[in-house]
């Protein structure tokens, strides 16, 4: 199975390197043209996974059309860039693998239903969990849901990326591991915003166990199922992103918490933090589907600028309620 990459930020080479680990080529869009010279010349990503030296296999390329002859396309480029590039690729009955996480704005739709929308016949597996790319790169295990209503071809695909260091779990509950991965970048959010003013670790707990409950609601509401939701791509990644400044949705709110503006720290950002993007558009689906969702209402408010105690005041001041 010749696997190709769609995106070359730090997701998609550290994917195109798992990929790479059976020895066989792997082809490698970037955008950028200083990324693909990077690649090709000195087989390192230096503007987005410094550090990792990647195998000869992976050659890259800045035309979407050499990507025709691949037998799976793994789709890593971020949410809010999946229609305008896929557009792009000849792609037809070609597997596609979404390996971002969140929801487009304007439509409302989740990444693997924005590529079903515009390739009606091409299979749609989605990979998600928690994984931060260095990690990945650097050969640490980690373990994925890989999701695909096709079970047959879920197990293929599982097949041709796993590795003793890569464990890829099936699933064919393809919008439960979409759900978690969008939804947790939103909560990650909160929790930096728990880091950067200093409320202590009883309210990062008390943020995971709640916002899992926001999750498990809104998942539930779109169809996904509620072991995908507890599995690794919903709450195994929820606690990663949860617990550490290696995320950069996490580190966003670290300065939100620290009463930075957030159109400051998004300003000239090299790379992605989705949750920002995906906020706003949760938030108008949840409210469509009457789903309550408390602490992406407090994240959205602060990305408009609210004040970070204002906020939080308001967010413990709710009437009380059963668990
Ligand atoms: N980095 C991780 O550890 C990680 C892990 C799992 C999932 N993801 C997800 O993977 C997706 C990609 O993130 P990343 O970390 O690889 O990116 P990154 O932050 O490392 O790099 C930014 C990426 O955005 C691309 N980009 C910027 N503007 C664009 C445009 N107009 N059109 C198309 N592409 C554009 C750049 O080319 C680059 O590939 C995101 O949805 C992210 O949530 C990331
Ligand atoms: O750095 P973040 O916050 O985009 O998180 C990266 C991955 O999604 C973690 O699984």
């Amino acid at each position: 199975m010749k696997i190709g990459v769609i995106g070359g930020g730090a997701w998609g080479t550290a994917l195109a390197q798992v990929a790479a680990r059976s020895g066989d080529p792997v082809l490698l869009w970037a955008r950028e043209p200083e990324v693909v010279a990077s690649i090709n010349q000195t087989h390192e990503n230096s503007r987005f996974l410094a550090g990792i030296a990647l195998p000869r296999s992976i050659r890259a390329t800045g035309a979407l059309a050499d990507l025709a002859g691949c037998d799976a396309l793994l789709v890593v480029a971020p949410a809010q860039h999946v229609r305008a590039v896929l557009a792009e690729t000849p792609v037809a009955t070609t597997p596609l693998v979404l390996c971002a996480k969140g929801i487009e704005a304007g439509t409302q739709l989740l990444v693997g239903e924005v590529a079903q929308q515009l390739y009606p016949d091409a299979p749609i597996a989605v990979l998600s969990g928690p994984t931060f790319a260095h990690e990945v790169a650097a050969g640490q295990p980690t373990a994925v849901t890989l999701a695909c209503a096709d079970a047959a071809l879920g197990a293929a695909l599982a097949d041709r990326l796993a590795s003793p260091s890569f464990r890829p779990y099936a699933s064919t509950d393809v919008i439960g591991a979409e759900i978690g991965g969008a939804v947790k970048n939103v909560l990650a959010i909160a929790c930096g915003v728990v880091e950067g003013a200093g409320l202590g670790q009883n309210a990062r707990a008390a943020l995971i166990a709640r916002g899992f409950a926001e999750m498990t609601r809104f998942g539930l509401a779109r169809g996904a199922r509620a072991e995908t939701l507890s599995g690794l791509s919903g709450l195994g990644d929820l606690v990663l992103t949860c617990s550490s400044t290696s995320s950069r949705n996490f580190s966003l709110g670290v300065g939100l918490g620290q009463g930075k503006r957030a159109a400051d720290l998004l300003a000239d950002r090299l790379t992605v933090a989705e949750g920002a993007f995906t906020a706003p558009v949760l938030q108008a689906a949840a409210a469509e589907a009457g789903v309550d969702m408390p602490v992406v209402d407090a994240v959205c408010a602060l990305l408009d600028g609210r004040d970070v105690a204002a906020v939080v005041g308001a967010l413990l001041a709710r009437p009380l309620r059963r668990e």
